[in-house]
């Protein structure tokens, strides 16, 4: 299904082609991961993309933050395109933010916070605070629900809530239009996940913040998005309202997935029978083979 060009969005996807180089059934043999995806995102609002793992959400996220080239599509920011990944202006790199799933391995173990922080100041010197930094990062810090001492601390030494509520910091440090969320809960303990949840919801409504928000959880997703796309084997098969996508589906595949996501919240079924641990979510037969793009 196509949205539509929306007067007044910010981030407009279109057509966009990814295959990663290896054995596949693609058109030269690799694996076919985004086939055509069109979305928008319009200024503080927030999409979600939903789907099954290896449906193409990460590979359209990494296109979207300038992490990848697409072989085709195109990618605008407020009606001006983006340009290949590497490059990109710094204003559409400083624009567009990801936060990731495994906010330990995205953070240099090694570093303090408060250098990570200074790193990204660096980089986008725009977003540099003119006064008195230690009270700019505090104050970041404090925005995130951090104490000021954790500004001194290596990220090594942090709990993963800690960690991703720096990945955050450090995303929105440089003043970013649409953050880009790739299962930014999804590593996290029940509890914590609730908590950089409502973090998250905070922040966007605070910084009237747009966002990407990925995760292949349908409640995380429904307790997010304004909108959501849902994706199956490289393409968008329905998008529309949240309210409306997830309790009214269109498309088989959204009601499969509501099935599996209420069969994982009731794993033993009536008739007795033990469900594996992912709640049986069906194969979809795509090759797993991470060969460089
Ligand atoms: N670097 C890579 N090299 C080869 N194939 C890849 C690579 N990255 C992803 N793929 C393949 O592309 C397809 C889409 O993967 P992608 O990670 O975008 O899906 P996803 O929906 O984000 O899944 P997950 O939720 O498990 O991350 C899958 O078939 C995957 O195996």
């Amino acid at each position: 299904m196509n949205a539509g060009r929306v007067r007044g969005e910010l981030l407009d996807v279109r057509g966009l082609y990814v295959s990663y180089r290896g054995r596949g059934s693609g058109r030269r043999g690799g694996t076919v991961a985004v086939d055509g995806v069109s979305l928008s995102v319009a200024p503080e609002e927030t999409l979600g993309l939903v789907g099954e793992s290896g449906s193409g959400k990460t590979t359209v996220a990494r296109c979207v933050a300038g992490l990848l080239r697409p072989k085709a599509g195109t990618l605008t920011l407020d009606g001006r395109p983006l340009g290949r990944a590497r490059r990109r202006s710094p204003e559409s790199r400083r624009a567009v933010q990801m936060v990731f799933q495994d906010p330990r391995s995205s953070l240099n173990p090694r570093m303090t916070v408060a250098s990570i922080i200074a790193e990204v100041w660096h980089t986008h010197p725009v977003t540099a605070p003119q006064g008195d930094r230690t009270v700019a990062l505090h104050r970041l810090l404090a925005d995130m629900g951090l104490d000021p001492e954790v500004a001194s601390r290596r990220a090594g030494d942090l709990s993963g809530g800690q960690c991703q509520r720096v990945s955050i910091a450090r995303a929105l440090a440089v003043r970013p239009r649409l953050l880009v969320c790739d299962e930014a809960v999804s590593a996290l303990d029940v509890s914590v996940q609730a908590q950089i949840l409502r973090l998250l919801i905070d922040l966007r409504d605070r910084h009237r913040l747009a966002m990407l928000f990925i995760s292949h959880d349908l409640g995380v997703v429904h307790q997010i998005a304004d909108r959501v796309a849902v994706m199956h084997r490289g393409v968008i098969v329905e998008q529309g309202r949240t309210g409306e996508v997830l309790t009214a589906p269109r498309h088989p595949y959204t009601r499969e997935l509501l099935d599996a996501a209420l069969d994982l919240a009731d794993p033993v079924p009536d008739d007795g029978t033990i469900r594996d641990d992912d709640g049986a979510v069906p194969d979809d037969g795509t090759a797993d083979d991470k060969a460089a793009v």
